[in-house]
């Protein structure tokens, strides 16, 4: 059931690709997203973990209506996006949502300076008079912290850090009630990285935004995050509040993936897994990860388990979650046992 807070609504929307894996002649489905059902609020901010591949790019690209799933719906404010007229839904979804992406060298236009870069979608979707654009430009440009001499400068005239803010202030232009941002600082220096997230957070309180943070570094997710959405192998397994991970995460690939993050938990070490990540090209039926968990037995092999409510908002997809309680120690234990 959706309420007027819910901005997006994912239904069991599926990813496929066909992609040449085995050869030229050969084109394997690669399932990047299966069966996702995510909700995300007004003014919340959903933190999305997982290892390379897991799907989380493409859960961004069906968030922000880059990727049109190939099978679920995707609702925009109750809105069904993909039944939409296209003009329609790129208004919708252009005025509404705002990407930032991994590597601002590459997602900004070299060419142009920051002035055309900023006013680019105020003139794609004619945003007020000329005079009004310029003037939200000089107010995008503050938003992020940049001075008004960065106005006539080209891209690659500025560091990366500038370069995230302009990327930034473009995907603000035309007043988001969202942003995504994909890995937005993994292709920063170290240095400037922490000032980039607190320009996000900054941000969303100011402008009251949702924000969909996708990363690898899941101490940061878990800072910032009020919601942590744990991917594996294309299927969302927990959707837990901040506060309960990890020590209250109830599914055991989200145990395992924050016991192996330093500094987070006690343990001197990572829960033990059994052999690699399976092929997207070839999930394993059930449960895609009870190839390499250590609570698997044969019921998991059977169907995908239906989502259990923790209450809180805390969801997971398991037949064997971990006992509340349960100590990372008591873990590894049972995971070396078993191994
Ligand atoms: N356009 C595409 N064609 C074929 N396969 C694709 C395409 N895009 C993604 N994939 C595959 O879909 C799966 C999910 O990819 P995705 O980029 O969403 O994962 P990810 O978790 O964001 O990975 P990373 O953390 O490395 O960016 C992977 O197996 C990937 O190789």
């Amino acid at each position: 059931m959706s309420d007027l807070l819910d901005l997006l609504d994912l239904r069991d929307v599926h990813v496929v690709h066909k992609a040449r894996t085995g050869g030229l002649l050969r084109r394997d489905r690669v399932y990047a997203l299966t069966g996702a059902d995510l909700t995300v609020r007004a003014g919340e901010t959903v933190g999305v973990v997982g290892e390379s591949g897991c799907g989380k790019s493409t859960l961004a690209r069906v968030l922000v209506g880059l990727q049109r799933p190939t099978a679920g719906t995707v609702r925009f404010r109750g809105e069904d996006l993909w039944t939409l007229p296209p003009n329609r839904r790129r208004a919708m979804v252009g005025s509404s949502t705002g990407m930032v992406f991994q590597d601002p060298s590459t997602a900004l236009n070299r060419r142009l300076p920051v002035r055309r870069i900023l006013r680019d979608p105020l003139d794609v979707h004619r945003r007020g008079t000329a005079h009004e654009r310029d003037a939200r430009v000089r107010e995008l440009l503050g938003l992020v912290g940049l001075p008004a001499s960065a106005l006539d400068v080209l891209p690659g005239q500025l560091s990366g850090g500038q370069r995230q803010r302009v990327a930034i202030a473009r995907a603000l232009a035309l007043g988001p009630d969202l942003l995504i941002a994909d890995e937005p600082t993994s292709a920063l220096d170290v240095s400037v990285r922490a000032q980039i997230l607190n320009l996000l957070l900054d941000l969303k309180a100011q402008l009251g935004l949702a924000l969909v943070f996708v990363s690898h570094d899941i101490q940061t997710v878990r800072r910032m995050s009020d919601r942590v959405v744990t991917m594996y192998l294309g299927r969302i397994v927990e959707q837990a509040p901040a506060a309960a991970v990890p020590t209250g995460a109830r599914h055991p690939y989200t145990r395992a993936l924050f016991s192996a993050t330093p500094g987070l938990l006690d343990p001197i070490d990572p829960i033990p897994l059994a052999g690699p990540v399976p092929s997207a090209t070839r999930p394993p039926s059930g449960c895609p990860f009870r190839t390499r968990c250590w609570k698997a037995d044969d019921v998991c092999a059977t169907e995908m388990p239906l989502a259990q409510d923790d209450g809180d908002g805390h969801l997971f997809r398991c037949y064997h979650p971990v006992r509340d309680g349960a100590t990372d120690r008591e873990l590894i234990s049972q995971a070396q046992e078993r191994a």
